[in-house]
């Protein structure tokens, strides 16, 4: 299930608000310029799969996204619980940082948390399949996969080199909440 925590940015242990419904969180995250959609994760795709198959399965989406939105390269984060590089993976990305371009994220299949720091807030996203999450330029961030990554995610870019982030240095991330792991990760 798809999960908003809202926090004050000075309290990471309690949360101010929790939305469970997909209206709810694409309302709360709409009004802070965060897209949150819900497209159809149609085809059955393995976390783990190859990153060809993935794109393979969703050429349609991908496409259209491509197209209508001027997207310029596109790749795939496919991890399963067993990767062997899972740790030096989730560290990549666990430190607030930016980028300068719009992060598009469409979750195919499993879970992963990404955490968004906006004017004094800091807003806690659960996405499971079948979410877009489109996280505008320049905002300050960061994303878990747990320690046991379950989660398939397409990745659109306008840049034609790909995932380039800035960091901030700051170190807000280790106050909150990191993502404990997807239930089909340990079942
Ligand atoms: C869910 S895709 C991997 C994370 C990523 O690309 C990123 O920039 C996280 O902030
Ligand atoms: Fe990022
Ligand atoms: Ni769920």
């Amino acid at each position: 299930m798809s999960r908003l925590r809202i926090y004050d940015e000075n309290r990471g242990e309690t949360a101010l608000s929790e939305y469970l419904d997909h209206a709810g969180i694409a309302r709360e995250l709409g009004n802070v310029g965060v897209r949150f959609e819900q497209w159809e994760a149609a085809h059955p795709i393995a976390p783990g799969a190859a990153p060809d198959d993935v794109i393979a399965a969703y050429r349609d989406d991908i496409d259209r996204l491509m197209t209508s939105e001027g997207y310029r390269a596109v790749d795939v984060i496919s991890l399963h619980p067993d990767h062997p590089d899972r740790a030096t993976l989730r560290k990549k990305f666990l430190d607030e940082h930016t980028h300068s371009e719009d992060e598009v994220r469409f979750f195919v299949a499993g879970a992963g948390q990404f955490t968004l720091h906006i004017e004094g807030k800091v807003y806690e996203v659960l996405c499971e399949a079948g979410d877009l999450i489109g996280v505008p330029d320049g905002t300050r961030h960061w994303f878990d996969m747990s320690e046991a990554p379950y989660f398939v995610a397409i990745r659109l870019f306008t840049n034609p080199e790909g995932w380039v982030a800035n960091f901030t240095g700051e170190d807000i991330a280790e106050r909150f909440p990191r993502m404990t792991p997807h239930a089909s990760a340990t079942g």
